[in-house]
């Protein structure tokens, strides 16, 4: 038998207890849960019924079961976890590969910075208002392609597409050149609401599951070529990466705090009396240099909210639904959750590992990582979505030294 020790000051506590889906070299996918430095896998440790629901792939039938279902399997775990679990049950993190943690079903992601959303529209629309006339009375999103949702650690090819700058008289086509990442906070669904009805924001808990870190990639150039009017499409649906942990949004109690105020208020469907504002920092490390601490606590919009808009129509969601908050960013620069905002279109060079940089190159390697307040004092941790940059699909090594914006090769970390 074994009992799992616990660092002081782990993210990993008993506080948080997030889920995973794990294998090893011996055995399929299957639900853990991470306490420490360890992985517990939950259809050996847990007795039946709870064991049956965690020996799959996703965590898709253990969040199907509905929040009573998620505090008892919680308060399960939160005494195993404590105890002497059989040694067969318990693995290294190390000695793991984790993988995609849901079966997503819809993808939607938003644009609920204020920060944010003021930058982006002085950058992408310099002539008119930074912020469209919509943006405080709804939360604006585009629906993202779920399919290509990865998990961390899975490598990223730069992808091709249109672009045309302003300059150019006509569009060209082949590798992006302004890559680029949106740092933020994906919320899981865990029991959706048949179409023809709505969520509301304070029922929100009930649905939603937990929390990962979500890297929303953007080729800035097809994007700015290509969205008018119907917003991102294929600057955006080539890759979004999420983090293998789950946290569990029972663990996030002590993160929740009210948004700021919104003025205009908005109108009742999208009012509650629950504060879902959550206090979440971000950090964003770039080739092994922190270059940007995105702060969660001033997001406008709330997931709540989000989920309630989403749904107000009578759309359904479902079980693995994920919902994007949008980038974080904060007023300061070196908040800023995406390269566009935080080198200024380029213009204001970053440096990184000793090179000034502005957007992606290849052999780049980018981690996200999020951390919140814990129940009882210390804090919790998201662990971190990391991922590295291909070069594009068949570029060949001639045409890619001939591509405009790319001086050198890279090889990953400095
Ligand atoms: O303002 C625009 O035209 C584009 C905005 C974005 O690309 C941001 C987006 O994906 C939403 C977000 O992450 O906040
Ligand atoms: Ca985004
Ligand atoms: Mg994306």
């Amino acid at each position: 038998m074994t009992v799992i020790s616990i660092p002081a000051g782990s993210l990993f506590g008993v506080d948080n207890l997030p889920y995973g889906v794990f294998s090893t070299a011996d055995t399929g996918r299957r639900v853990g849960v991470r306490v420490g430095g360890s992985v517990v896998d939950l259809s050996k440790a847990l007795s039946d019924p709870a064991a049956a629901l965690f020996a799959h792939p996703t965590l898709n039938a253990f969040m199907a079961q509905g929040r009573d279902r998620w505090v008892e399997v919680r308060a399960q775990v939160t005494e195993l976890v404590s105890g002497e679990i059989a040694d067969e049950a318990v693995f290294a993190i190390d000695d793991v590969t984790m993988h995609m943690p849901i079966a997503v079903a819809d993808y939607v992601d938003f644009y609920a910075s204020e920060n944010h959303a003021t930058n982006l529209g002085k950058l992408f629309r310099p002539d008119s208002a930074a912020l469209f006339p919509n943006w405080k009375h709804l939360p604006v999103g585009y629906h993202g392609r779920s399919s290509t949702v990865v998990v961390s650690g899975t490598d990223i090819v730069r992808p091709c597409g249109q672009r045309k700058a302003p300059t150019d008289g006509a569009p060209t086509f082949g590798p992006s050149v302004r890559l680029d990442i949106e740092a933020e906070i994906g919320f899981i669904v865990g029991v959706g609401s048949p179409m023809g009805s709505s969520i509301t924001p304070d029922q929100f808990a009930e649905h939603c599951f937990g929390a990962v870190v979500l890297n929303d990639w953007s080729a800035r150039d097809i994007q700015a070529w290509e969205y008018v009017p119907l917003g991102p499409n294929l600057g955006k649906s080539f890759a979004t990466s999420i983090s293998p942990w789950v946290v569990p949004l029972q663990a996030l109690e002590a993160a929740r705090i009210d948004t700021p105020v919104q003025d205009p208020t908005p109108l009742p469907y999208l009012r509650g009396e629950e504060k879902w504002g959550l206090e979440i920092d971000l950090a964003v490390e770039w080739n092994g240099d922190y270059v940007s601490r995105p702060p969660y606590r001033q997001m406008y919009w709330s997931p709540a909210q989000m989920l309630a808009h989403i749904t107000v129509n009578g759309a359904a969601a479902s079980t693995g639904d994920l919902i994007g908050s949008g980038t974080v960013s904060g007023p300061e620069k070196d908040q800023r959750g995406a390269f566009i905002e935080l080198t200024w279109n380029g213009t204001e060079p970053v440096t990184v590992a000793g090179e000034q940089r502005t957007f992606l190159e290849d052999g780049d390697e980018i981690s996200i990582s999020a951390t919140a307040p814990g129940p009882s004092g210390g804090r919790i941790g998201f662990g971190e979505v990391r991922a590295r940059v291909l070069p594009a699909a068949g570029e060949t090594r001639q045409a890619k030294s001939n591509r405009p914006g790319v001086q050198r090769r890279r090889h990953g970390r400095a």
